[in-house]
């Protein structure tokens, strides 16, 4: 007897069959319709073939960590307009700064930016604009010339902190010892301290903006180490946001999760809004989401620290906790938190990686170094302590271009940051984008302009910021980006600079360990050094205070 078989809800095989055929026909279906009804005007742009149909193309190349250098050959290849995505075009040309990011013209930051919340929005991913005006207007005020002068002697304090350090490897190498600080080591040769000095830089940079923005430093540069603390719920992380008292307070390696955090997000923003959930369940993505939450720990940990222990000293929290909105509003916990986070992430491994990269270039080229010494001996006063103020080099014309030429040469900040064409589109080299339409200019590209930069382009010289053309130059220098949106911070990250390569090549000479290896990088977000390995040789004992 045949009795009817219960239903399992397992598909029969002639629906799989069915399900089989129709999946891939819908997909192809999904990106070939748009591809033809062309609704952002694109398909005449060139590029890669598979970037014309789908998303993949972009977030496979972001995913390999060399996304500017390949857009750049592709500009090469193709001309200033490419195509990098079903709707995303990239466009090479210092003329479209203007058009795309400045002030009035209405382009709005895209959903790549939502990759990079945790939390709550906070000023570098919030896309609405009214949201964004207000929260700028609180901030930017803190970043003005005389404020910033207010961050100046916690900024020194640190460089005293740096010398301190390398001054006491320097002098134990030249005594025949080494050391693994787990960064390759050190060791003494020829007279000089042989190390990797970006790890250095990031603890410089990180002490600094840990203690701007939340008040406590890191302590990275006295523990040699890269570790930050961070709050850790004892139910679960997100619900933990805003209740210090469910917290404990571990240490986490801040600089390495930044990095990881930079890939994830930059490779996760590029994909479709709708595909993002579907991605965080493969391991690279969900350990980079897992990243993303360890980092805003930093900020709960340190911002319910000052909330409840309050202090007279000014820094950026103080001043972030006493901004008001144009209704006299102050920010709420969690946006202050989310505030201080962003002004760590934003304004750490940004100043660290332009620090390390200038370095290499100066010590790179013997005779800019040498160049550079002496304008900077000169700038030394008989009474300097052993790093200079902020007043005795922000004039000196050498040490300007040499920061400038590291900044367009290596800008951390390199690839195209996408804004999206508002109402009425926006036209580019005689091309209508639009409404909607996701346009970038590559930071990169335009930093290799011939025409404003000369058939040298590639070369790191300062002296070409002597030469040409001022305006030309300035067109195409795009380190901070332009408009509403570009850094709040240039003031703070300018003045650090300075401060940095001045202080470090007045008191040392720095040898490439292997000169003739170009500047290994990796690009999430931003465009990051590996590894900078030197030889140090202290030039004057100048004394510390
Ligand atoms: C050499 C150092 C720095 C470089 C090259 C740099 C570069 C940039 C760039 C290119 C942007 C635009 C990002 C985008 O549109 O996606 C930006 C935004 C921003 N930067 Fe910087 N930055 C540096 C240092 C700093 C510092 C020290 C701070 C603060 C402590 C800071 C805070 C910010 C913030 C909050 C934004 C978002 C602004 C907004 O969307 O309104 N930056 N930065």
């Amino acid at each position: 007897m045949n009795l009817p078989l219960p239903d399992l809800g397992i598909p029969s095989g002639d629906t799989v069959i069915k399900l089989s055929t129709l999946l891939p026909l819908a997909v192809v279906i999904a990106h070939l319709v748009p591809y033809l009804t062309d609704p952002f005007n694109q398909r005449s742009i060139p590029g890669p073939f598979l970037a014309k149909f789908s998303d993949i193309w972009l977030g496979w190349v972001s995913s390999l960590s060399h996304r500017s250098d390949v857009v750049h050959e592709l500009h090469k290849k193709y001309g200033p307009l490419v195509r990098l995505a079903p709707n995303h075009v990239s466009v090479a040309d210092p003329d479209a700064l203007q058009v795309v990011y400045a002030h009035g013209n209405g382009s709005l930051k895209s959903d790549f930016y939502d990759a990079f919340v945790s939390i709550h929005r906070g000023l570098f991913n919030t896309r609405d604009r009214v949201q964004h005006t207000r929260k700028r207007k609180i901030v930017s005020h803190i970043f003005s010339p005389k404020s910033v002068l207010e961050f100046e002697p916690i900024a020194r304090s640190y460089m005293v902190q740096l010398f301190q350090q390398w001054d006491r490897l320097y002098d134990s190498a030249l005594e025949g010892n080494s050391g693994d600080d787990g960064e390759g080591g050190w060791y003494g040769r020829d007279g000089m301290l042989w190390f990797d000095c970006l790890p250095w830089y990031n603890y410089l940079a990180f002490d600094i903006i840990g203690d701007l923005a939340f008040g406590s430093p890191f302590g990275m540069i006295m523990s040699a180490k890269d570790s930050a603390p961070v709050a850790v719920s004892h139910k679960d992380a997100m619900g933990s946001y805003g209740s210090e008292h469910e917290c404990e307070v571990i240490h986490i390696p801040a600089v390495q999760i930044l990095n990881r955090r930079g890939e994830y997000s930059a490779s996760m923003g590029v994909l479709p809004p709708h595909w993002r959930p579907y991605a965080r369940l493969l391991p690279w993505y969900r350990q980079g989401s897992k990243a993303v939450e360890n980092l805003a720990g930093i900020a709960v940990a340190a911002v319910a620290k000052r909330l409840t222990t309050p202090t007279d000293r000014v820094d950026l929290l103080s001043k972030l906790q006493e901004g008001r909105d144009d209704e006299g509003r102050p920010m709420g916990k969690e946006e202050l938190t989310a505030e201080a986070l962003t002004q760590l992430i934003a304004g750490s491994d940004t100043t660290s990686n332009s620090s390390c990269a200038i370095s290499y270039y100066i010590a790179l080229h013997p005779h800019v170094q040498e160049k550079l010494q002496k304008e900077l001996d000169e700038a030394s006063g008989t009474e300097d302590d052993g790093v200079f103020t902020y007043e005795q080099v922000k004039r000196l014309p050498y040490l300007e271009a040499v920061v400038n030429e590291g900044l367009r040469v290596h800008s951390t900040s390199s690839l195209g940051l996408p804004r999206v064409a508002p109402e009425g589109g926006l036209t580019i080299k005689g091309v209508h984008f639009p409404q909607g339409t996701v346009l970038s200019v590559p930071t990169y590209t335009i930093h290799r302009d011939t025409q404003a930069w000369g058939e040298d382009a590639d070369q790191f010289r300062p002296e070409r910021w002597f030469e040409r053309d001022h305006t030309a130059m300035q067109k195409a220098f795009n380190p901070f980006s332009y408009g509403p949106r570009a850094c709040v911070g240039r003031n703070l990250a300018s003045m650090e600079l300075l401060i940095i390569i001045s202080s470090i090549f007045r008191r040392y000479h720095f040898v490439l360990a292997e000169p003739d290896k170009p500047l290994d990088t990796r690009e999430g977000f931003l465009r990051k050094p590996l590894e900078c390995r030197v030889g140090i040789k202290r030039r004057r004992i100048w004394r510390l205070v």
